[in-house]
């Protein structure tokens, strides 16, 4: 997904990860007689250009709290920042990419990742279409409709359509849960090579515990409903980080017990 003479462009046009703060949220949704309890006093902090990854069953609530993260509600108990800046709203700097890559099927690739900057009227817009597009290496296919690309390319598509926003925090709810295995190691390289490269700081919901030890420098595993934090796992292994490093395969054996996988499975 990225070229090197993209990466010294994005970098000048002052892309940068901000740090996240996550103090005592709890949630529920559902009114007061009926309240079904979803999020139970989740503290936890995202450095600037770090990548958290959440872990959990599931319907604990991980969709819940990148939600709240990006501002789209506010949550009933607890404070989410930015910056020490409190969320109070969505904001093109904080955005979300889900597993559906939710493309308008009439529009071309370049017209579904302009879509956003149409609305906020950005000047130099066709410049930074053209800027994600090359990030994500669909600069060739700009002109095609959703149609004609494969799950991944649909996918880079999707990407593109939150980086040409130049998000400072890039939300991600199980962005390659529907993509086959290959696509799918293919896009979780691109992706670490672009977070590395551009300090975004990513939080990444997903159910693949590799994916989130292959990208993460923290990994946060979550209870059932309502999630809490049960195992935070500072996770500073070099890259590039192998699937056969003992240290690598302790630490996927300590978040698949929390998980609550026996023994011999998580082996
Ligand atoms: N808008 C809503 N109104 C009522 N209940 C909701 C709403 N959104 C989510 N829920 C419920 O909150 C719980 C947590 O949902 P959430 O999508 O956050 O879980 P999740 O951990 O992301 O699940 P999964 O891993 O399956 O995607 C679920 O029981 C879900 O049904």
């Amino acid at each position: 997904m990225v070229t090197a003479s993209v990466a010294s462009a994005t970098s000048a046009g002052g892309l940068a990860g901000a740090s996240v703060q996550v103090r005592a949220v709890s949630h529920a949704f559902g009114d007061a007689g009926q309240a079904l309890p979803v999020l139970d006093d989740v503290t936890f902090d995202v450095p600037a250009g770090e990548t958290v990854a959440l872990l959990g069953p599931s319907g604990c609530g991980k969709s819940t709290l990148l939600r709240l993260i990006a501002g789209l509600s506010a949550p009933q108990a607890g404070r989410i920042g930015v910056d020490q800046v409190r969320v109070v709203g969505p904001d093109p700097s904080r955005l979300l990419v889900f597993q559906d890559p939710l493309l308008l099927p009439w529009r071309t690739v370049e017209a579904n990742v302009a879509y956003g900057l149409e609305a906020r009227k950005i000047g130099d817009g066709q410049e930074r279409v053209r800027q994600a597009l090359r990030m994500v290496g669909l600069a060739a296919f700009a002109a095609a409709y959703p149609h004609e690309l494969s799950g991944g390319m649909a996918q880079r598509a999707a990407f593109a359509r939150v980086l040409v926003n130049h998000p400072r925090v890039l939300l991600l709810d199980e962005p390659f849960g529907k993509l086959d295995s290959l696509t799918r190691m293919t896009m979780q390289e691109e992706l670490l090579a672009l977070a590395r490269r551009h300090a975004f700081t990513t939080i990444l919901v997903t159910h693949d515990v590799e994916e989130a030890l292959l990208l993460a420098t923290r990994v946060l595993v979550f209870s059932p409903r309502p999630a809490r934090i049960i195992l935070d796992v500072d996770n500073g292994l070099p890259f590039p980080r192998l699937r056969d490093d003992p240290a690598f395969i302790a630490r996927r054996r300590e978040i698949l017990i929390a998980l609550g996988h026996g023994e011999e499975f998580a082996r």
